[in-house]
């Protein structure tokens, strides 16, 4: 079901500077940060020529990122996202294995403009994985 790895995201407490070390430090090609206030986050996306890099930090008070930062104040790696065919299919496919398809259940657009899902991370030995569709 899982297909092409499409993002590894890091939560860092200050984008900006987190792009300028990517950019300047790492060399790597840095996007523009984007305010995405439906998912509580600020994204910048670095390209490497096999994935994606994604900075997060939190936009707004009830940020789904702001605990995690709490708890890991330099920031970490937060999640990863697979690209899957059918997101509606895998979340049904995952509902039925048990494992919880976290907020309504519902696929929202993500960064890249297509249907996203977030499933536990307690359910995938500690990792919080995103789902897009490819
Ligand atoms: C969609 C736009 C963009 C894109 O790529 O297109 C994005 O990726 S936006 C990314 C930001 N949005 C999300 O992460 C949405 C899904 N996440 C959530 O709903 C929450 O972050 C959640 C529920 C995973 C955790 O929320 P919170 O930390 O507030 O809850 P708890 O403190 O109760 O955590 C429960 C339990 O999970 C552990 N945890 C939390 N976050 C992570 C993580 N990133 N990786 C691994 N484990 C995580 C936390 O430590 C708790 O464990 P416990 O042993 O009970 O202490
Ligand atoms: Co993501």
């Amino acid at each position: 079901m899982i297909g092409r790895l499409n993002h590894i995201a890091i939560a860092v407490p200050d984008i900006a500077a987190a792009s300028r070390l990517y950019q300047g430090t790492l060399g790597a090609e840095v996007s523009a940060p984007e305010k995405l206030p439906e998912h509580g986050v600020t994204v910048v996306f670095i390209t490497l020529p096999n994935t994606k890099i994604e900075l997060l930090e939190p936009l707004g008070e009830a940020s789904p990122i702001a605990r995690f930062l709490d708890k890991n104040p330099d920031g970490g790696i937060h999640h990863v996202c697979y690209e899957v065919e059918d997101i509606g299919a895998a979340r049904d496919w995952l509902v039925t294995s048990g494992a919880r398809v976290l907020g309504s259940g519902e696929p929202k657009i993500g960064a890249h403009g297509k249907p996203v899902l977030f499933l536990h991370p307690k359910d995938f030995n500690g990792a919080l994985i995103e789902l897009e569709q490819a």
